[in-house]
């Protein structure tokens, strides 16, 4: 039996095939040249100062359903924008997150700030499309890549100018994003095998990232204490979606997480 991520990537796959025949990656790989130059994501995360928000544009989820009706993705994000955030995450995935590259797009227009394509990368198509609709940043999943496509996917990212936030859930995940030398390391205290969350994940791996790299906590952050808590256990960044867009006010809600992370640091 496959595991929900198995199950995730093969409709992923399915989509992605119908994209292709309508837009062959030669066609794409023009839109991708023309699009608006990447901004440099990496810098904006090794600049000093207090934690990072990659706040998350989610509607919905596999664990927890539908998560909010987000009308204006792009009013979203500009709101996160304005509160504080570092970069948007925008979920395209579109079967059980009800993502779209519309979502991608519309977000793009909006806002100054790195946009994060966050979806699940297994073909080289996909990190063109990231590109061609105007993304700086792209999500590498470790657990759904075997090294060669990780190292493929990684290496295609940064030739067009993206950086990649390299996910891990596990030690041996972790030691293979080290190995690939990624510079953005996200813990994701969700298992995307069975759903589980361990709110531990941070904190357990995050003394085995090296220092020269960012150390992203992602999931489960439900409010500014989860943040005291992994900015003490040494995060640079949090990833946070479900916290941003269920409670009130997107851009009161990402300061609160910001003033958290710098309240930590000091
Ligand atoms: O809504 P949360 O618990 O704040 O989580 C955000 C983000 O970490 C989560 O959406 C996520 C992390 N890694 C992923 C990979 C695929 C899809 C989604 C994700």
């Amino acid at each position: 039996m496959g595991t929900v991520l198995d199950d995730i990537v093969a409709g992923v796959r399915e989509d992605l095939e119908e994209r292709r025949r309508l837009l062959p990656l030669t066609q794409l790989a023009q839109d991708a040249a023309q699009a608006v130059p990447a901004l440099d994501a990496l810098a904006r995360f090794t600049a000093p100062g207090p934690v990072k928000l990659i706040a998350e544009v989610k509607r919905r989820s596999p664990s927890k359903g539908e998560l909010a009706d987000i009308a204006d993705p792009a009013g979203l994000a500009a709101d996160y924008e304005a509160g504080g955030a570092t970069a948007i995450s925008v979920l395209t995935e579109r079967r059980r997150f009800g993502g779209s590259l519309r979502d991608l797009d519309a977000v793009r227009e909006r806002v100054r700030i790195p946009v994060l394509r966050k979806d699940f990368m297994v073909d080289p198509y996909q990190v063109t499309e990231a590109r061609a609709h105007g993304a700086d940043l792209i999500l590498l999943i470790v657990a759904a890549l075997d090294d060669h496509l990780l190292r493929d996917l990684h290496q295609q990212a940064t030739a067009l100018g993206m950086a990649a936030l390299v996910e891990v859930h596990d030690e041996a995940e972790l030691e293979r994003a080290v190995a690939l030398g990624a510079q953005l390391i996200g813990v994701n205290a969700r298992n995307l095998k069975t759903l589980e969350v361990d709110p531990a994940a941070f904190g357990r791996l995050a003394p085995f990232v090296p220092d020269d790299r960012v150390k992203v906590a992602e999931s489960s952050i439900g409010g500014p204490a989860d943040v005291t808590a992994v900015v003490r256990d040494g995060a640079s960044a949090v990833l946070v979606g479900e916290a941003l867009v269920t409670g009130g006010s997107p851009r009161e809600a990402a300061a609160a997480l910001i003033d958290a992370g710098r309240a930590a640091t000091v």
